[in-house]
């Protein structure tokens, strides 16, 4: 009977303990969806110079977004994955893209040239992912002049610094095994391994074409000893100024 009623509280405590780190979770993603500029912080990554071309970048809410943006965003989405979408047991759907891209929560980071035209964007959302709070990259889409410039890298390190600075514990995406060029680029070149929420990760026997990556961001205040790995590597804005101190 001792042994029981010692059992239950510490089964009771640990409720607890869960609750307290749940609520404080959904806390962070609500602070981090109500900052009016997430890139604020980081103004040496507002400018992208190089390889020949020469960006600027800015976050947005959909809903403060130009609709003609938003019709680009949807139309460069549908030139880059349609066909890809299509090779998946997912199919295409005009109207549920859309609506996942213009869902109120659909934060944008997004490039343009000197005249203001858009060249790639990501869609990116503060959320909670299996109980964690996660930055959640639904698109990254370059068009394709301004691929293979190092743009798309520059993008997501900026993903990475926002998780890093508004306490998300990791980025994380899905991509489409059948997409060569992306499985390089977040594998290879960026260091994304196979999230444990994968289901390729688990005991599935089905074949699925997707994967879900992730990459942990290391925690403000975290231990100096504790493990962590780095995000992207090297974070170097564009014009060579020093982000010393972004990331602990
Ligand atoms: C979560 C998602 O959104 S998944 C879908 C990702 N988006 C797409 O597939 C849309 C079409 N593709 C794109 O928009 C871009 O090419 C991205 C986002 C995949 C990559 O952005 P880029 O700016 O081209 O990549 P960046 O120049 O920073 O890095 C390129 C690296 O990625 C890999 N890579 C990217 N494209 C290719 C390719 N066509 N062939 C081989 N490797 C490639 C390589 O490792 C390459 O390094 P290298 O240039 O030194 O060889």
């Amino acid at each position: 009977m001792g042994r029981k009623s010692a059992k239950s509280k510490e089964k009771k405590m640990k409720r607890k303990e869960e609750n307290a780190k749940f609520e404080a979770s959904i806390k962070k993603v609500a602070e981090a969806n109500a900052i009016e500029d997430p890139m604020a912080p980081f103004p040496v990554f507002k400018k992208y110079d190089r390889n020949g071309i020469s960006l600027t970048l800015e976050t947005r809410l959909v809903d403060s977004l130009e609709k003609d943006t938003v019709e680009w965003i949807f139309d460069l989405t549908k030139r880059n994955m349609q066909s890809l979408y299509e090779q998946s047991d997912w199919g295409w759907s005009d109207r549920d893209k859309r609506e996942e891209m213009t869902d109120s929560r659909a934060w944008y980071l997004l490039a343009r040239t000197p005249e203001g035209k858009p060249v790639a964007f990501s869609h990116f959302r503060f959320d909670m992912e299996e109980g964690d709070e996660v930055l959640y990259c639904y698109e990254i889409q370059l068009e394709k002049e301004v691929r293979r410039k190092g743009l798309g890298k520059f993008m997501m390190q900026i993903l990475e610094l926002m998780a890093h600075r508004y306490g998300m514990i990791k980025v994380i995406l899905t991509a489409f095994k059948h997409n060569p060029d992306a499985q390089k680029f977040f594998r290879e070149k960026l260091k994304y391994e196979v999230d444990e929420i994968s289901p390729e990760a688990s005991m599935y026997e089905e074949d699925f074409t997707y994967v879900i990556l992730s990459k942990p961001i290391p925690q403000k205040g975290a231990s100096k000893t504790e493990p962590a790995k780095p995000v992207t590597s090297p974070l170097k804005p564009s014009n060579g100024a020093s982000t010393e101190g972004l990331i602990a």
